[in-house]
């Protein structure tokens, strides 16, 4: 599915349903160039699970765990690293929750992942074409893999 982002408040809203909607064990692989949104839509689904925290980039940090919502955000950006440093992070326990507590995933620079978990959301993010990378006007893609039927969810996503 896709859709347009007039400005960060729409993708923000967009985030917001997806922490409301979503349930633990689920993996947004977010991609798109720098400055595209994947924080920014971050911030809108920690604000859907009930997050007060100020959802910050984890450039640096590597990983966020947010653990106040509804259930805990683990926020991740692969931005610095190289394959081979991704598959020494075990991300696969984030989202078997076997040594966590299973929440959402959302994961910035899915890009450079050399391995994908089994089931995941793709969310894409591009500048809209003509509006430049200075103009807000954004296009996101979605796209479920082996994802979870979830009732409605896309309809939902389109209001
Ligand atoms: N439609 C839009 N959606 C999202 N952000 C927008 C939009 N229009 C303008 N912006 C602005 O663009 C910037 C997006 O920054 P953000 O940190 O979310 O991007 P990012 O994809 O996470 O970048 P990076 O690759 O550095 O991690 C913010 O300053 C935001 O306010
Ligand atoms: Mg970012």
């Amino acid at each position: 599915m896709k859709l347009v982002l007039a400005d960060a408040i729409a993708t923000q809203s967009l985030g917001f349903k997806f922490g409301e909607l979503l349930p633990a064990g689920s993996v947004i692989l977010l991609s798109g160039d720098l400055g595209a949104g994947k924080t920014t839509f971050v911030q809108g689904i920690g604000a859907g699970l009930g997050i007060n925290d100020a959802i910050v980039s984890p450039t640096f940090t590597l990983i966020n765990e947010y653990t106040e919502g509804r259930i805990p955000l683990y926020h991740l950006d692969l931005y610095r690293l190289q394959g081979n440093e991704v598959s020494e992070l075990n991300l696969d326990s984030y989202w078997e929750g076997l040594e966590v507590k299973p929440g959402i995933v959302a994961i910035e620079w899915a890009e450079r992942m050399p391995y994908k978990p089994d089931s995941y959301l793709e969310v894409g993010l591009m500048y809209a074409n003509n509006s430049g990378n200075d103009g807000e006007i954004r296009e996101v893609e979605i796209i479920p893999v082996n994802f979870i039927d979830i009732p409605d969810f896309f309809n939902k996503l389109a209001r």
